[in-house]
This record gives C-alpha cells, structure tokens and sequence, in this order.
C-alpha cells in the first residue's frame, strides 16, 4: 500500500498482515463484485477515488470497471441529488469481512457521514456478491440483498460483466429486463464521463 493511501491508518499494517496470510493459505483469490455510489459533493472525483483506493489494495486486483450511470435516488429522503453509480468487478485474496473492512475504511476516507437511511452519501461502498460465499450475517449479507430490484446496480454490473449471475436469482442482463431496462427507473449511461485504472 503506498504511503498517499487515503485510508492508511494504524489499522492498514493489521490489515496488510492478514493479507499476507491469506495470501500463504488456502484462500486464493476470488472474485468479488463491488458497487460504489456517490450523490454528495464531486461524484466523479469520489468515485474515482475509490477505484483508486481499492486498485491500492494489498491482495486485490481489479477486473472491470463499468461505465459511469447518472441515476435517481432510491429510498431516502425527497429532493436527493443524482447519484453516479459503478461497479467494479475484482479478483482478491481478502476474506469477505476485510473485503468490507475496506470498503468502510475507503468511505470514511471521503467523508461518509451515516445519519438518515438511503440518506444522501458522499461514497457508498457495498459487496454485490463474493464468489462461492452467502452469508446471513446483518453485518455482511452476501449475495446483497437488494441488488436484484436495483436497476442503478444491475446496468453497470452487466456493463462491467456482460454475463454475470447474481448467485440466487440468476444472470444480471435478465434481472434488468425484467425491472422494464434502465430508463423505468431513471438510470442512464453517461458516455461524455468515465473512471480510469491507474496503471
Ligand atoms: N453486502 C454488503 N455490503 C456492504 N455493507 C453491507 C453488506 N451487507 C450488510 N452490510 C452492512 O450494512 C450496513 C449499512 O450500510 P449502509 O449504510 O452503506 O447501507 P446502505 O448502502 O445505505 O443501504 P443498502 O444496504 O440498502 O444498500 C453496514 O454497516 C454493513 O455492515
Ligand atoms: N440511485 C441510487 N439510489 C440509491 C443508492 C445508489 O447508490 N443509487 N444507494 C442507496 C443505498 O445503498 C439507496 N438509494
């Protein structure tokens, strides 16, 4: 992790260790499917930022990364800015909780305030799926369990892996379809903006 990490703190030579030992066991790597969310402050920046953050991850690599989408807020309070929404499609040897432990610790780093559920967020961090794990647990529902209603999850998941599956319910093109596509929920593509992987 280089030292202009963000979200380097005491809490990154813990997390780096437990890398390192994931990395020496049985673990491997893993695919995960991650969805970031920003409707405070500058969006695109902060997303970004966070694939900028996760690509610096000790044990994890990206895939894909989607198309940027400019969609309307669902939940929460009335009058809420747009959202952008992506996905990052990655390969890690992070277990499923320090997968999550990142995601929060890479939220905080751009002020990520909670106070009102679906309230509006300068980052929102959540695991779609993590290959081969499902998990009850309230702290880490896997796969998450309202991806499948979300069309602001599903167009830039099936943009990122055209043929993905949403382990439960089945491939994410079909789950689309069935919400009516995109524009029945006011998610559209932003083709004039995009997020880069640095080298
Ligand atoms: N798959 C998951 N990804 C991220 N957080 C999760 C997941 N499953 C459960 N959580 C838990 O959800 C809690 C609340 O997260 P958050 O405030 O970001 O919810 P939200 O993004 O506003 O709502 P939603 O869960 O509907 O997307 C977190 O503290 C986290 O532990
Ligand atoms: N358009 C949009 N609406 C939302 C989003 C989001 O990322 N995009 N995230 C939410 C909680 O995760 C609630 N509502």
């Amino acid at each position: 992790m280089s030292t202009s990490d963000p979200t380097a703190s005491p809490s990154t030579f813990d997390l780096e260790r437990r890398v390192d030992s994931a990395d020496t066991t049985l673990h491997g790597q893993r695919c995960a499917v991650i969805a970031l969310g920003s409707n405070l402050g500058n969006r695109l920046d902060t997303l970004q930022g966070a694939v900028d953050a996760l690509a610096d991850t000790p044990g994890l690599r990206i895939k894909a990364v989607s198309a940027v989408y400019e969609t309307e807020a669902v939940g929460g309070p009335d009058e809420q800015p747009n959202y952008y929404n992506a996905v990052v499609v990655l390969r890690t040897s992070l277990p499923p909780h320090d997968l999550l432990e990142r995601g929060n610790a890479i939220e905080d780093a751009f002020g990520r305030v909670r106070t009102v559920r679906w309230g509006p967020r300068t980052l929102d961090v959540d695991i779609l799926a993590y290959e081969g794990v499902t998990s009850d647990d309230p702290q880490l529902l896997l796969p998450h369990p309202r991806s499948h209603e979300r069309a602001f999850v599903l167009a830039p998941w099936l943009d990122a892996q055209p043929e993905a599956e949403l382990p439960g319910h089945g491939r994410v093109g079909a789950l689309l379809d069935e919400l009516g596509g995109a524009d029945a929920q006011g998610v559209r593509r932003r083709d004039d903006i995009r997020l880069t992987l640095p080298e």
